[in-house]
Order: structure tokens, then C-alpha cells, then sequence
């Protein structure tokens, strides 16, 4: 294991593939920066990579194509394997050119050539899980990993073989966290006198939420409020015609959104997937939240992560498959006729928040590499 010296660290930090692995990653990377130590941040070549990455020109990123573990007789899996065996080769040049002492992986199959070349160069690794429950790549990471972390409570007892699993709570940007005079009503051009209803799904948007959400859009005019609407850069030109239909109601609807920060600031009430970054965030800024976990989503962690805020009333949760305009309409108007029960979700969210899980895990990986 290599052993450090001097002060400042040099830690390569995988978070390819998706927002949820991308901007937690991004937040520690950004603490540790700041505090002057060497990172790299490991990205792969999907746009919504690119589109991370350039919210953040002062970080140094370095590409590596994405890979998906086929089904196991797929005859793609030859081709995953190669990946797998070129990918550990690239970062054991990343890990020598660095001097790296340490590597932390977010989660897929993007992170296991990182952890497996951080194993065979010395480095000490880590993996963080921000879900509810691990998916497959993180059970086989796990394997390289000195150190688990998990972003919920609820995910430790799924490593019952690792010996070293903390809770850490799952990072929110620093760039997001920092304090500002930004009007968030001035930015999004929204009224400053209604209230606003948040609608996104995840870093790429949710065809089933901006759906749903386009048919209940007469009931929300009817209501006197507003919308910011974050579709997606796939849906985007849809969700903009439909909204186009109702002109009275004051809405902004966005591909995508450099300041979620301001986004969470403007919002009363969010529309969200149940992405484990959008629920830390969601805490982090005390909005309560309807939460509709994507169907689809590897073991249901979705649900399963949803079900934590349902339970702690800072949410509710809503299945995909029981969302339409009504169910939608009455759910959210629920929370707007009621200020109570809006504050109350509200205190409940904030104390699900943990506010420094980026400065814990740079102090961490901080320790391990001089230890
Ligand atoms: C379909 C699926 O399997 N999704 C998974 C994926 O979600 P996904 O990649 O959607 O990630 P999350 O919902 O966890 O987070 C979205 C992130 O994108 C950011 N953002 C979003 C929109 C935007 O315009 N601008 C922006 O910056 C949010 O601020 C947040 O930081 O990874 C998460 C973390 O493993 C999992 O919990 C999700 O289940």
C-alpha cells in the first residue's frame, strides 16, 4: 500500500455514467481541490458526462468510454470484458502519470477498471453507494474496496461480508451550497408572489413524470401557481408544446439546469424521480417533495429509496403506474391548501439532510492516503 508524506493527497475519483454518480463525485472533488489536493475525476463519453463536466471548467477530467455489464451469455459480453481489461490498463497509466494514492468509486461498471487498477497499483479504494440498495456493479466493487461507504442508512446491512462499511450521506455540490444573492425568481423569469412547483427527473428527465405532469397542467393554471419544469434534453421540445396549449399559466421549462441550486431555492413543492442525488438535494434545501420512483430501476431502488422519505413524511410517494392528471392534481394541491402540512414535510426533509457528507469523505480519503 502506498504510503504518503507530504500533506496534499492525489485521488482519482470514478464517477461516469449518470447524474447520480457524476455529481456527488463532482462535490468531493471540489473539496478537495479547494483544500489543494490533486484530483482527477474519471468520466466517461456520454453526453450527459460532457454536460456535468462543463459546469465545472476549474476540475481536471479525464474520459473513459461507459460500460454496461451485458446479460451474462450476451454475445456482448466479449466485448465487455475487453473494455473491462482496456479500461484497467488506462487508468494504471491515469494512476501512474498522477501518482495516485487513492481511488474512490460512485457506483457502475465504470468504476470497477479504476478500483481493480487502484488494487494492483497500491492505491488505498473506496466505493460510495448512494442507493437505498446496491446495484450489481457495486456488490462486485465492493470486492476491490478497502472501505464501503453508503449514502443511507438503510444500504449497510446489504455489504454484511465487507468488514469497513460507514454511512456518509450522499454529497451535494459545494458550488451548490455556497451561499448567494442570486434572485432565483429573477433567473428563472417566474412570479415572485405564486408558488412554485418543481417538476424534474433525474439528470435526464423522465418521459413518464413530464408526461403525467402535461396532463394535470389545466388543474395547476386552475390553481394559481407556477411551474418550473425541467424535462430533459430528449423530451424538452415535447414538454414546450404542450405547456404552449396553456398560455395562462406562468411556467419555465428548461432541457437542463446548471443551477439546481436555484432551481430547489425557487421551489415549494417538487415533482422529482427518486435519484438518490435528487433526494439528498432535496433534503439539503427542505422541499417536500411527490415522489414517482422509476419503474424500472434495478431491484426497485427507486421505491426503496423513496419509501425512506415516505416514511419520514418529508415525501409522498406515488407508483408510476397510478399517476394521472387527477391523482396528480390532488396530490399536489394537497400540499398547497395545506401550509401545515407543507412545513411540516419541509422540517422533515431538512432532517434527513446530512450538510457535510462531501467534507467527511475528502477528510477520509484525506486519512487513508497518509495512513
Ligand atoms: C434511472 C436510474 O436508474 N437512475 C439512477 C441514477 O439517477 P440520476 O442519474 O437521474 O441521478 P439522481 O436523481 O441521483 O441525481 C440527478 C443529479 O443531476 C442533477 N441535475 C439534474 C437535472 C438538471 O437539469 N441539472 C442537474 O444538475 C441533480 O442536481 C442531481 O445532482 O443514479 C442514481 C444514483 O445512483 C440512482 O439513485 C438512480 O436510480
Amino acid at each position: 500500500m502506498k504510503q504518503k508524506n507530504s500533506k496534499s493527497i492525489h485521488a482519482l475519483i470514478a464517477c461516469g455514467g449518470t447524474g447520480g454518480h457524476l455529481f456527488p463525485g463532482i462535490a468531493v472533488g471540489e473539496v478537495l481541490a479547494s483544500r489543494g489536493h490533486d484530483v482527477t475525476l474519471l468520466i466517461s463519453e456520454k453526453k450527459i458526462d460532457t454536460l456535468a463536466a462543463s459546469g465545472h471548467p476549474d476540475l481536471r477530467f479525464e474520459k473513459m468510454p461507459f460500460l454496461a455489464m451485458p446479460k451474462p451469455w450476451s454475445p456482448k459480453m466479449f466485448g465487455f470484458l475487453k473494455g473491462l481489461w482496456q479500461g484497467t490498463k488506462a487508468c494504471r497509466k491515469i494512476i501512474a502519470d498522477h501518482d495516485v494514492d487513492v481511488v474512490l468509486g460512485m457506483g457502475g461498471f465504470t468504476s470497477f477498471a479504476p478500483l481493480y487498477a487502484g488494487r494492483k497499483e497500491g492505491c488505498h479504494t473506496l466505493i460510495h453507494e448512494s442507493n437505498a440498495i446496491p446495484g450489481k456493479a457495486n456488490r462486485l466493487n465492493a470486492r476491490y474496496s478497502d472501505i464501503v461507504l453508503c449514502g443511507l442508512d438503510a444500504c449497510k446491512d446489504h455489504f454484511p461480508k465487507h468488514g469497513d462499511v460507514r454511512v456518509v450521506g450522499t454529497p451535494v455540490r459545494s458550488s451548490m451550497r455556497k451561499q448567494n444573492t442570486d434572485d432565483p425568481h429573477a433567473f428563472f423569469k417566474l412570479d415572485k408572489d405564486k408558488r412554485t412547483l418543481l417538476v424534474m427527473g433525474g439528470s435526464q428527465g423522465a418521459r413518464g413524470v413530464n408526461r403525467a405532469v402535461g396532463m394535470a397542467l389545466e388543474q395547476f393554471e386552475k390553481m394559481g401557481i407556477q411551474v418550473l419544469h425541467i424535462a430533459g434534453p430528449t423530451d424538452y421540445e415535447e414538454v414546450r408544446n404542450v405547456y404552449a396549449k396553456i398560455p395562462m399559466l406562468k411556467q419555465h421549462v428548461a432541457a437542463f439546469c446548471h443551477r439546481m441550486d436555484l432551481a430547489y431555492r425557487v421551489a415549494d413543492l417538487a415533482i422529482a424521480r427518486s435519484g438518490a442525488s435528487s433526494m439528498s438535494e432535496l433534503a439539503y434545501f427542505g422541499v417536500p417533495s411527490l415522489l414517482v420512483p422509476y419503474p424500472h430501476a434495478a431491484e426497485d431502488h427507486q421505491t426503496r429509496n423513496a419509501e425512506i422519505f415516505d416514511k419520514a413524511g418529508a415525501a409522498m410517494l406515488m407508483p408510476e403506474s397510478d399517476l394521472n392528471a387527477d391523482t396528480l392534481a390532488d396530490a399536489v394541491r394537497s400540499v398547497f391548501n395545506d401550509p401545515r402540512k407543507a412545513g411540516e414535510m419541509k422540517k422533515a426533509a431538512q432532517k434527513l439532510a446530512v450538510k457535510n457528507s462531501a467534507e467527511k469523505i475528502a477528510d477520509l480519503l484525506v486519512k487513508v492516503a497518509a495512513s
